[in-house]
């Protein structure tokens, strides 16, 4: 088998950041991707209908005229967010939730929750208005170790979110570990993970063995090649719970290449053949398009794609370094070789 067709895929976890950058970053991904949950984390925070509408004009202006991309845009949850707020968001077709993230979790969560007990109200509505909650989980305090973080805001708040709010849909998203793939099989129907591409390809060694390796450096943080081996198994087990979302968040290299380095990898510039290469090192190749298009349009309650997208076997780089706005990014896995290319034929009249 030298071609792989499958539905085109979306990207349920996406950062495309804002103002000149967004030439590079909605060219890459809506290349290949058919809709993209749009990460709100800009400075500042898009937290409001009238903010992710303004922002999601400044995100269609930038689609090149052959690819077709619907961004679905995710609201920024804050300690001061309303009931009203939800309804708002609920009554808008174009937004598809609000992101938890816990204040200090990740780049550009300063304005991010301090108190989740707080939110009990704010979660009822989301639940009765079938808002999905899309979480950044990882407690933030400082004497937690940042590679427990993940399963520590598991035990402490999603568990009880969850049996609180069981009609709640709730996306634990880039998870890194094997507790999270438990709890997530664990729960009723309404909750689901969106997997990356490091997380799938890569452990913890892949940023420390032989020297600091900047770019392999995203939060929540790698974990050890056990829990890669519990998240490769939930990604081709078939189970609808688990689905595609990048987590492509570039930062500039010389951000990146710093005494304090930002966390994000750039995947965009590869997405979808970072997943097909983890895929067939693991002989699912045949389980990808249910993961890559299928799950998570299924989970949201979005009709899936109706197009199709193919992928060639044949052996490319990834290249050293992209430029976007007179900037240089490194993406993610540069320099390395993939097995499978996204066919450059691939845009509306197919
Ligand atoms: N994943 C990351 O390491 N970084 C993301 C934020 C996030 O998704 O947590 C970013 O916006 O740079
Ligand atoms: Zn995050
Ligand atoms: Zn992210």
């Amino acid at each position: 088998m030298d071609t792989l067709s499958i539905t085109r895929p979306d990207d349920w976890h996406l950062h495309l950041r804002d103002g000149p950058l967004l030439a590079g970053t909605v060219a890459a991904s809506s290349r290949q991707f058919g809709r993209a949950v749009v990460m709100p984390n800009l400075v500042p925070p898009v937290t409001s209908v009238e903010l992710a509408l303004a922002y999601r004009q400044r995100i269609m202006a930038a689609v090149p005229e052959e690819y077709a991309f619907q961004p679905l845009m995710a609201l920024y949850l804050t300690q001061q967010t309303t009931v009203a707020d939800i309804r708002a968001a609920a009554a808008e077709e174009a937004v598809i939730g609000f992101k938890l993230y816990p204040a200090g979790a990740t780049t550009n969560s300063a304005s991010g929750v301090t108190d989740v007990s707080q939110l009990t109200e704010v979660l009822s509505a989301m639940a009765d208005l079938g808002v999905p909650l899309l979480v950044h989980g990882e407690v933030t305090e400082p004497d937690i170790d940042i590679f427990d973080r993940e399963q520590v805001f598991i035990d402490r708040y999603l568990v009880d979110i969850h049996a609180q709010h069981p009609r709640l849909k709730l996306i634990l998203e880039h998870i890194t570990t094997k507790n999270a793939v438990d709890f997530v099989m664990g729960c009723n129907e309404n909750v689901a993970a969106t997997i990356t591409p490091q997380h799938l390809l890569m452990n913890r060694n892949d940023i420390l063995v032989g020297g600091i390796r900047p770019h392999n450096y995203c939060l929540p943080i790698l974990k050890r090649r056990q829990h890669q081996l519990a998240l490769q198994q939930a990604a081709i087990s078939g189970n609808p719970k688990f689905f595609l979302g990048t987590d492509s968040a570039p930062h500039s290299q010389d951000k990146k290449e710093n005494a304090c380095g930002c966390a994000g990898c750039y995947s965009a510039p590869a997405a979808l053949e970072l997943y097909a290469q983890i895929f067939n090192e693991l002989g699912a190749l045949d389980k990808l398009e249910d993961f890559a298009s299928h799950f998570g349009a299924d989970f949201y309650g979005y009709p899936r794609a109706t197009e199709k997208v193919t992928l060639r076997r044949e052996s490319w780089q990834v290249p050293e370094k992209v430029s976007i706005a007179k900037q240089d990014f490194v993406p993610y896995w540069a320099g390395e070789t993939l097995a499978w290319r996204f066919a450059a034929d691939n845009t509306l009249s197919d």
